[in-house]
């Protein structure tokens, strides 16, 4: 499988590495606008591949999409982070001319890849690249939720003193510091609900700290965090490349699941060789579906600032 990777910034030079890792891969091109950039980056990962035991010829590429030809998935990371004390909805100015004109040029080189869309604000960027495409919905996917759920896993499995791998557990919703919806009622230790082994009030602490996870890595590193991130990506194209089913917290274009339409907010969904195979309908309760409601009004709301902007 050839997997373009747009933007060879923090993000995508991670996604690239753990693609890498796995070896599923046969090749990553990484594309960046600043020159040499993306080259550089990809020679630095390929002379990491006898050291690491890979295959995967990663190569780079200052602007040019002919070299992303024939990509059956293509990932944007391609855009400016947040500073600490912003949110990722700031980004919305300079992220959207950014996400809709390389969406273009990589479905104009690879018509049929699947597009995982990571630029921030993501929800929103992943709705602008559905309006300005129109491709099958299946074919755009919003990476948030996994990387949401890993930071969720991480903040219960230290609230319980236990390992991750005991872990279960879930974030839907937007992908902002108010919009998460991490899903402390199904979140279970080798399937026993957590509210077994942690109190009410840890469990709200862990809910809370899961939302603002990516302002609490940016305000410590300066810029916003990239190996979880990148890693998340990574499991996502995995899921592609292997036809496998598993199923993610994404952003998906809605048509009436979760009673909510023309919008792109995550949602459980199979994650396969289609891309998003199947949304999954859960059944939340009366609270967790007001948070989605007013979660998904935050990001309509976002979504309402594009045509300034895009
Ligand atoms: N969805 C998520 O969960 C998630 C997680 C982490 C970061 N992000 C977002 O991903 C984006 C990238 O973050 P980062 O830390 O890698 O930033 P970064 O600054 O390290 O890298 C971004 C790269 O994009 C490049 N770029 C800018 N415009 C371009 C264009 N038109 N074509 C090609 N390349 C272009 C830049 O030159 C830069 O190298 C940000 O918007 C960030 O908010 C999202
Ligand atoms: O926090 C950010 O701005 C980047 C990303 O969305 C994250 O959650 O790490």
């Amino acid at each position: 499988m050839k997997v373009t990777v747009v933007g060879a910034g923090a993000v995508g030079a991670s996604c690239a590495e753990y693609i890498a890792m796995k070896d599923f891969a046969s090749e990553v091109v990484l594309v960046d606008i600043k020159e040499n950039f993306a080259e550089g980056k990809a020679m630095d990962l390929m002379q990491t591949a006898s050291l690491n035991g890979f295959d995967t010829k990663i190569t780079g590429s200052t602007n040019d999409y002919s070299k992303t030809a024939g990509s059956e998935v293509a990932v944007i990371t391609s855009g400016i982070p947040r500073k600490p004390g912003m949110t990722r909805e700031e980004l919305i100015g300079i992220n959207a001319g950014i996400v809709k004109e390389v969406a273009g040029n990589i479905i104009k080189h690879s018509p049929n890849a699947i597009i995982i869309v990571v630029s921030n604000p993501m929800d929103t960027m992943t709705y602008l690249a559905h309006k300005s495409l129109g491709l099958p919905k299946h074919r755009i996917i919003g990476m948030g939720g996994a990387l949401d759920s890993a930071r969720f896993k991480y903040r219960l499995a230290e609230a319980l003193g236990c390992p991750q791998s005991d872990i279960d557990g879930m974030v839907i919703g937007g992908h902002s510091d108010t919009g998460m919806i991490p899903l402390t009622r199904l979140a279970t230790r080798n399937s026993v609900p957590v509210s077994k082994f942690i109190s009410e009030d840890r469990l709200n602490e862990v809910k809370e700290a899961t939302k603002v996870g990516g302002a609490t890595l940016t305000k410590m590193l300066g810029t916003s965090a990239w190996y979880a991130p990148g890693a998340a990506v990574a499991s996502m194209v995995h899921a592609i490349a292997t036809d496998s089913k598993k199923m993610f917290p994404c952003s998906c274009l809605l048509e009436g699941e979760y009673g909510l339409n023309d919008i792109a907010i995550g949602v459980p969904a199979i994650i396969g060789a289609n891309g998003i195979e199947e949304i999954v309908e859960i059944e939340l309760n009366d609270a967790e579906m007001d948070n989605l409601k007013e979660s998904a009004a935050a990001v309509s709301k976002t979504n309402g600032l594009l045509q300034a902007t895009a």
